[in-house]
């Protein structure tokens, strides 16, 4: 039992945290068939390249800034139900220019949401906008320009996501270059669906505060060293890498290697629904399959707060509530 235990999460992508019933709701309003991404109350995808499918498609009925407001809304009064104080939440301005309502009108959206939810429960949000891999370093690095110029206070991370097969961090680095010196705090999805490379790679070429999974560390024992030594805090999302098969099952998932080897580990959901995962199965997995105690789970916790890119005011509020 974890309900009683303060959550914070680091990882989760807003339109990965879709409800299904609220899609379908989407559809129905604009007269989108669905039928190919989401049956029966489930997303429908059988491998990674058809989940990143699956999700685009999803995406596509959330068209307006109200409905962003909506699912923003939505997801954090899920969160905090289950007494989640923080949550960063992964957003793609992009995205919302390529549907044709605009990154600023996409933004303000998810800032309206943020708003409503914490008006009614507290819970604290910020935004990390994404770029992503497959739609190239042009794309990405026009992310990081959007993110750097936006001057919106809730954005305070940037993050490369996506297609993890495709071209090198390096081919990303002037995006991350912008990020930096607009003050952003930087995330890389790696060490997911590419093996310990992915995360060298990662390393070598940014050197971010955090890394999105970099659970295929496990496979090069100096570059977990190298991680604890860094000080390199991990998003970990257990269930999603076993609905996406990076590991068979949870007996073989790295979290507690990880952890007992110094590496400062955290635990998020990533895209909820489609792994018919929650942030609450993920902390209730952390004690009952990883066998963690309170004690254990608080510090994860106190480690997302510390590694949240907040302003010290507000880290040290988060603190106070844990
Ligand atoms: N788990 C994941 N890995 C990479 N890109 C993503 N976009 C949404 N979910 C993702
Ligand atoms: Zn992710």
């Amino acid at each position: 039992m974890t309900s009683h235990l303060k959550k914070v999460e680091l990882h989760c992508h807003l339109e990965g945290a879709a409800p299904p019933a609220l899609t379908e709701a989407q559809a129905r309003k604009y007269g989108i068939d669905i039928s190919g991404a989401l049956r029966d109350g489930a997303y429908v995808w059988h491998d990674f390249a058809s989940f990143l499918e699956c999700y685009d498609t999803v995406s596509e009925v959330y068209k307006t800034e109200e409905d962003y407001a909506l699912l923003t809304e939505t997801y954090l009064d899920e969160l905090a139900a289950i007494n989640t104080i923080y949550s960063e939440l992964i957003v793609s301005p992009d995205h919302g220019r390529r549907i044709g309502l605009g990154a600023d009108a996409y933004i303000a959206g998810v800032c309206e949401g943020i708003r409503r939810a914490k008006e009614k429960s507290g819970i604290e949000a910020r935004l990390i906008v994404t770029g992503e891999r497959h739609f190239g370093p042009e794309s990405v690095i026009g992310a990081a320009e959007y993110a750097a110029k936006a001057g919106n206070p809730l954005i305070t991370g940037f993050n490369l996501a996506g297609e993890e097969r495709m071209g090198r961090v390096a081919d990303y680095i002037r995006a991350f270059d912008i990020a930096r010196d607009a003050g952003l705090g930087l995330t890389i999805h790696a060490g997911e669906v590419c093996g310990a490379f992915s995360v060298a790679d990662a390393l070598d070429a940014v050197r971010p505060a955090r890394i999105g999974h970099g659970v295929r560390a496990i496979e090069d024992l100096d570059l977990v060293k190298r991680l604890a030594d860094l000080g390199t805090v991990l998003e970990v999302c257990p269930g999603s890498n076993i609905a996406l098969r990076v590991f068979p099952d949870f007996a073989s998932h790295p979290l507690r290697r990880l952890k007992e080897a110094g590496v400062q580990v955290t635990i998020s959901s990533d895209d909820p629904p489609f792994f018919h995962t929650s942030l609450e199965r993920e902390y209730a997995l952390a004690a009952e399959v990883f066998g963690f105690g309170d004690a254990e789970i608080d510090a994860m916790t106190r480690t997302a707060i510390e590694a949240a890119f907040v302003d010290g005011e507000t880290r040290k509020a988060l603190l106070a509530r844990l």
